[in-house]
């Protein structure tokens, strides 16, 4: 089966621990990612080249590799460097997700799709935009992500809820769609799906414990100050 047939009506979980918190170990994004697969999960996304290969000697399923990295002078995170996505793909990934934004960025989208491809792996676009899609698809990504939507200046948002309006209009565009950023419940995931998605990719609701508990921790003081 090719890679967006397996993960075609399926869920990705990203397994990101908050940065340099008691989670933040190669062999527990590996553990991670096992007990994701145990759950039902079609695939996973993984960050950084250390944790992708931890992850990839204990699951077979797809994997969306990224590299994050903070810059001087450009607000793109993911994945900004052709030279990071070759060793993603070194590292056993299936598919490399890169920021898709028109934003001044160190390289051209251009070039990192162009080694994405040469390494034999898809590429999954991380978007901002409707027209960040567009020019993705024109450029050759296989998947388009709504990733990116309320994380730019441009698309600023208080909404704590997924994007389903650009699940919708990226199902118009034709490409595969993954639904991702905020899907935070089970019924935010089935509204993606309703909404035109092909996949969800969830992440802090699954594998950020310091958030998820956060959530928990301010209903009961919260519920407690009501009393
Ligand atoms: C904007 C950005 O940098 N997103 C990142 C992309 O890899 C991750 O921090 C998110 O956790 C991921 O997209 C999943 O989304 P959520 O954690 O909302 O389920």
């Amino acid at each position: 089966m090719n890679v967006l047939d397996a993960l075609r009506g399926g869920l990705v979980v990203s397994c990101q621990p908050v940065d340099d918190g008691p989670l933040d170990r190669p062999e527990i994004v590996a553990a991670m990612a096992a007990a994701a697969a145990a759950g039902g999960a079609a695939g996973l996304r993984i960050e950084g080249v250390a944790n992708l290969e931890a992850t990839r000697r204990c699951v077979d399923l797809p994997i969306v590799g990224i590299v994050k990295r903070d810059l001087a002078d450009s607000p793109v995170r993911i994945t900004p460097f052709a030279e990071d996505a070759r060793a993603l793909v070194r590292a056993g990934a299936d598919i490399v997700a890169y920021d898709a934004t028109d934003r001044p960025r160190p390289e051209t989208t251009a070039a990192i799709l162009a080694e994405i491809h040469a390494a034999g792996a898809l590429a999954m676009a991380d978007c901002a935009t409707r027209a960040d899609a567009e020019r993705a698809l024109r450029q050759g990504a296989g998947i388009v992500g709504t990733t990116l939507s309320g994380y730019t200046d441009e698309t600023a948002t208080d909404s704590d809820d997924v994007d389903t309006d650009l699940i919708s209009a990226f199902r118009a565009l034709g490409g595969f769609v993954m639904a991702e950023g905020r899907v935070n419940t089970p019924d935010r995931a089935a509204r993606a799906m309703a909404a035109g998605a092909d996949a969800v990719t969830v992440g802090t609701a699954l594998t950020r414990l310091e958030i998820m508990t956060g959530w928990f921790a301010d209903a009961v003081r919260q519920a407690a100050g009501r009393r």
